[in-house]
Order: structure tokens, then sequence, then C-alpha cells
């Protein structure tokens, strides 16, 4: 069936409809990868954004069980020129359209998404509704819609819990975590405990910890509250800890740098990233809407440790006084280049030195 895609600044699109026949409303932005879909479509930063895919041909792979990055996916639509019909994933366990329905979330075929992306790299993300009809009762809905800022409150666990192993006693803050975050952590000789970003100080104490990871997450970091960033400022003090993505920037933050969204977000794998101290370039996966501003980083605090070489953006960052970094990219490989992963090894090292040193 036709379906439309109506966004906020009163351009159109018409496609065929696919997944779920609901009418949603959501945050349109695009994704250059050109793997990886299901894991995108699954990540809860993507939470209540619609996904338009610059990648010509989508569902090829259908769904299956290793590609999963959270529990149930929470995008509001996705938006593709061509949908696969048949899929030879011998992994497969589902078709993508069947994926979509399930979980209510509507889709978008045939649709001149060269064009769509080119005019969101203009404007920027806006609001966005997937519709039947464009009338004006869907411009009126559109329009009265206001999307929320609490995408972190909506994704991160509300309780604590554990993903057991054994070693390192691993706590990892939630704010809206991804599964390769976990799985690379399962890797190591780890024993995670997964916290509330709503969690206490004496809570995380009380664990214990050998290391601390911020996790990735969605929505804009200047929207969490304050006792996140004096939480940050607190552990970066009792152990190691690494920031991701959401995680990289609150870090930022509590150590008084600024964050500013971007006009166009981010959403791809094709930017080489520089780590500074050894020249290395490396590609990794990145999903991002802010940046840390340059001119606000206390250098006599902290040092950049990697860039984006195409926009020259600050990719990573190190303290000076306490064993705590950062990187903005996902150094999970999931989807993406597993060469980013060295960062979980990093991350290790510092730990087993800091057990070392002081058990
Ligand atoms: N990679 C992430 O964790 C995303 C962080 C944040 N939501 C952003 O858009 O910048």
């Amino acid at each position: 069936m036709q379906r439309h895609l109506i966004l906020e600044d009163g351009t159109t699109f018409v496609g065929e409809g696919f997944g779920a026949p609901a009418t949603t409303f959501g945050e349109i932005v695009f994704q250059t990868a050109m793997t990886g879909y299901q894991e995108s479509i699954t990540n809860p930063i993507y939470d209540g954004q619609m996904i338009v895919f610059a990648m010509p041909v989508v569902g090829a792979d259908g769904i299956h069980a290793e590609a999963y990055e959270s529990v149930k996916p929470t995008i509001r639509g996705m938006v593709v020129h061509d949908l696969a019909e048949i899929s030879t994933n011998r992994q497969r366990r589902m078709s993508l359209d069947r994926f979509l329905k399930q979980n209510n979330i509507p889709g978008l075929c045939q649709v001149d998404t060269r064009q769509l992306i080119r005019h969101l790299r203009e404007s920027g993300p806006q609001k966005a509704t997937i519709v039947d009809y464009v009338d004006d009762h869907a411009r009126d809905q559109l329009a009265a819609t206001v999307l929320t800022k609490q995408q972190v409150q909506n994704t991160a666990t509300p309780k604590a819990y554990a993903n057991p192993g054994r070693g390192y006693h691993i706590v990892v803050i939630d704010f809206g975590l991804k599964h390769g975050i976990l799985r690379m952590l399962g890797d190591y000789d780890s024993n995670v405990s997964v916290l509330p970003y709503t969690t206490s100080v004496e809570e995380v104490l009380t664990l214990d910890p050998d290391g601390i990871v911020l996790s990735s997450g969605p929505g804009d970091p200047n929207s969490l509250p304050e006792s996140v960033f004096t939480l940050i400022r607190v552990l970066q003090t009792k152990a190691p800890m690494l920031g991701i993505g959401l995680g990289h920037e609150l870090f930022a933050m509590a150590n008084g740098a600024t964050l500013n969204p971007l006009v166009a977000e981010y959403h791809g794998m094709n930017h080489p990233i520089q780590e500074i101290i050894s020249q290395e370039i490396f590609y990794a996966m990145q999903g991002r809407g802010y940046v840390v501003d340059d001119q606000t980083v206390d250098r006599k605090k902290m040092f950049v440790t990697h860039r984006d070489l195409v926009d020259q953006s600050i990719q990573g960052l190190r303290h000076r006084d306490y064993p705590a970094f950062s990187v903005q990219f996902f150094p999970d490989g999931a989807p993406g280049p597993i060469e980013p992963n060295v960062i979980f090894a990093d991350f290790f090292e510092t730990v087993a030195d800091y057990v070392e040193q002081y058990n």
C-alpha cells in the first residue's frame, strides 16, 4: 500500500509501506553505513527516531539471533530505497518486514532516499511522520507533536542486574546500553553489574568495582540531571573509567566541557578516526548528534586522544589525573570494523594495573 513520509518543514515523500501499518512520529535521521541495519534499528541510541538508510537495498540479511543490540527496538520508523524481498542468509530467523510488524514499527520503501538524505543533510534532524494520506489533519498532528526528551529514561534499566562472569568486577552505568558493550566485556575476564544511571555513589562503591563503564545512549546529553555529573566526577577518582558515546559526552561535561548539537547528525562508519599518540587510523561505527566543543576542554584536566579526520571532531578524551578515558565512537564493532575493539583491551589493561596496585 502507498504510504507517505511528511517532514516538519512540509516536504513529503511517497513510498510503499512495509512493516507495521502504524502511524508514528519521530525525529528523522539518516544512516550512511552500508551494513548492520539490524544493529542500527535495535540500538537504543535511536530511541524515538526514524532512520533513513543510504544503503540502496536493505533487508537481504533478514533478522538473525546474533545481531540484536537491545531486547526490543524503539525506533519510530525505517525508510529505505529498496526492500530485499528474498533473504538467503543462513542465520536468518525472520524477515525484516515481519520483525517490524511484530514490533509495531512502520517501514517505507521505494523512497528516493538520496534526495531525502540530501534534504536532511541541509535541514538537520526534524520531526517526521509516516501516514497513509497527506492531508491537513496529518500535517496538524505533526506540527502539534512534542517529541520527548526522556530517551535515556525510556531505554536505561530502572533496576540493577548482573551479567555474571568470572574476573574483574566491572560496573556499567546504563544510559541506554547496547548489547555490543556487554558482549565485549564478556570477552574479557569480567563479572559485570549493570546499574541504572540514577544510582548513587555509595551504591556503586559498595560493589567495590575494579572498573566502571559509562554506556552509550540516546538523546541530548544536556537533558541529564546534575546528579549524573556528580556521580561521574566522584567515580572517576575511585576506579578506572571508560565512557562510550553518550558516556563520553557525559564524561566530558562532568569535567567542564560543553556539548554542542551537530547541524547534521552523523550516523555511519566512513569517517577515518586517528589515535593521536600512535597516528594510527581506523574506522568505527559512529552515531552522534552532539559534539564536544573543543574550546571548552580544560587542557590542564584532560587531553584529546582521538580525532575524526573528516570534521576534526574530538573522538576520544583522557583525564590527566585519573585512569579515566572515553571515546565518542562505538568500540564494540556491532556493526562495524573490529579495529576499535582495542579500546576494551586498553581498558582491561588499565583495570589490571589498578587492581595490582591497590589490592
Ligand atoms: N553514540 C551515542 O551514545 C549517542 C550519544 C548521543 N545520543 C548523541 O547523539 O550524540
